[in-house]
């Protein structure tokens, strides 16, 4: 990984001398001294420029001082190019950013928009890793609703568990007034969903290969459910090709990764179980009981349970936006290379760019310092749809708070004094969804008061926040935010070539190349 002492050292964005837009030099002056053809006296060349046989002392003086003048251009022009060879075999400094926010603020799907931008073939290539990942996603969500079905049933029933429900005459009590009652079908569909239990496992071992991942416990909604264990990842460990081998042929066509014709493909069993699992999931009373216990999966991250029949059908390869939506938990620090194209039509221009994905996770956040000198920006983000959410790994904070806190210290923070903050205020389409459905701001940020319930006063609200302690801990700065929802390419898109022009914008600055 290439660090560099200081990371505001202009990089090489010198034009080629443009030779063409020089005043006309002779043939002699616009070549390199050392690639000059030897000419000799009776050269019709030699013979053109050279002087007259009339020449005065005072002509001569002035000729000379002119071949002197000319000499020094070329020779400047020729430590340009040489200088410019040295610099091209190093290859030109890169503008790197950092991706940084609390764990599922959405880091690692900002990395995927700039991967579908600048090198769409590789994104694509990797749509079969994602496969797994998608399936994963799935029977975990599933999992969640089963396991609260479980913890319903046996908060109602404390004596029996919930395959006496196979038999009604032996359920001792009516269930609890505020639990919809669950019904023999419920069972059935329970039993007829144990198979999803061996494909999470069968999943899991096949991103798990070679230390690559590593297993922790999954969100949950609902704390005192069972715990989860979720998948998190190192991206440098290079996950992907692991899968890849294990899927089968080396290509990049991802539709050739996977084995169609595998019994063992966790698909075949995705498949079968698809119309129950739709079952569950549009059950009047299971929607109940979410309700009841604040579930909300399409909160969650990876949700697509309203995907069901696109994304168990027996050929489904993930689109764009189901990678976007996958969830995979980042575990290290990696970084991923680009060359973007920026400028006009008139003069495109192209930058090297590194981006760096971290986990989020608290525990994680001390392998971000050792980063933090030599960055040009920072993309910070803020899900601002967190406000009634707490920390996987504290249940004792809440997620907006921890996200105050967190900003907080980024734009006080003495190393990252001429790094350019960009904050993303994320996550917007769930903050509308969650406002329209009646969940009130107000209730969890008292200082909200009484001001509409609704996306834009509660954005303006959050955006004046993080303002706020901008101005407060690093007043010199400007403001650069957006508000945004990373899983939506085609805005995301628009706003990160706003923020690739501000940066090459910048580092022309400081390059003083533009005033
Ligand atoms: N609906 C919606 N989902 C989002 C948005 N941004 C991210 N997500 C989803 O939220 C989940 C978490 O996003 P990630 O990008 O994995 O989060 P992260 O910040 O990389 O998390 P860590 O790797 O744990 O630090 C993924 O399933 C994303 O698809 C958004 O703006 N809207
Ligand atoms: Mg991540």
């Amino acid at each position: 990984m290439e660090h560099t002492a200081d990371p505001h050292v202009p990089f090489s964005l010198l034009p080629s001398p443009n030779l063409t837009s020089q005043p006309p030099l002779p043939l002699s002056i616009i070549m390199p001294s050392s690639k000059r053809p030897r000419i000799s006296e009776d050269d019709p060349l030699t013979l053109a420029i050279a002087p007259p046989p009339t020449e005065s002392p005072a002509e001569r003086e002035e000729r000379l001082a002119a071949e002197q003048e000319a000499k020094r251009v070329s020779d400047a022009i020729d430590d340009e190019l040489n200088k410019q060879r040295i610099s091209e075999k190093k290859g030109p400094k890169a503008i790197k950013i950092l991706l940084l926010g609390q764990s599922e603020s959405g880091k690692s799907t900002t990395l995927k928009n700039f991967q579908l931008m600048n090198s769409p073939k590789a994104f694509r290539s990797e749509r079969a890793s994602w496969r797994a990942v998608i399936q994963l996603n799935v029977v975990q969500s599933i999992h969640a609703i089963l396991d609260l079905m479980s913890k319903a049933h046996s908060s109602a029933h404390p004596s029996t568990s919930l395959t006496n429900l196979s038999n009604p005459s032996s359920l001792p009590n009516p269930p609890l007034k505020e639990y919809p009652p669950l019904n023999p079908e419920h069972l059935k569909l329970k039993m007829r969903l144990a198979p999803l239990l061996q494909v999470e496992v069968t999943l899991i071992k096949k991103l798990l290969p070679n230390g690559h991942a590593q297993l922790s416990k999954l969100a949950n909604p609902a704390q005192s459910l069972p715990i989860q264990q979720e998948i998190s990842v190192n991206s440098s460990a290079g996950w992907k090709n692991t899968f890849s081998r294990l899927m089968g042929r080396n290509s990049c066509d991802s539709a050739d990764l996977i084995d169609w014709s595998d019994p063992d493909d966790p698909g075949v069993v995705l498949n079968a179980c698809a119309e129950d699992m739709k079952r569950l999931w549009t059950d009047p009373i299971i929607r109940k009981l979410m309700d009841i216990e604040k579930m909300r999966p399409e909160e969650m991250a990876g949700f697509f349970l309203d995907a069901l029949d696109r994304v168990t059908s027996p050929r489904y390869v993930p689109t764009d936006d189901d990678v976007l939506r996958a969830r995979l938990k980042t575990l290290g620090v990696s970084e991923h290379r680009f060359t973007m194209k920026t400028g006009s039509m008139g003069s495109p221009m192209s930058h090297d760019w590194r981006v760096f994905d971290v986990g989020g996770q608290r525990s994680l956040r001390a392998a971000w310092v050792p980063y933090f000198d030599d960055m040009n920006a920072i993309i910070f983000l803020a899900p601002i749809s967190c406000f009634d959410q707490v920390l996987q790994e504290d249940p004792s904070v809440n997620r907006l708070a921890d996200s105050f806190l967190l900003w907080k210290a980024i734009v006080s923070n003495p190393l990252l004094k001429k790094t350019e903050l960009i904050l993303f205020l994320n996550k917007c389409d769930i903050l509308r969804a969650k406002l329209a459905s009646g969940i009130r701001l107000a209730d969890y940020i008292v200082s909200y008061g009484s001001r509409p319930n609704d996306f834009e006063s509660a954005s303006q609200y959050l955006k004046k926040k993080f303002a706020g302690l901008l101005k407060e801990h690093s007043p010199e700065r400007l403001y650069y935010f957006h508000l945004t929802s990373v899983t939506d390419t085609k805005s995301t898109t628009y706003i990160l070539e706003n923020v690739q022009d501000v940066l090459v914008r910048d580092n022309l600055r400081r390059s003083a190349l533009v005033t």
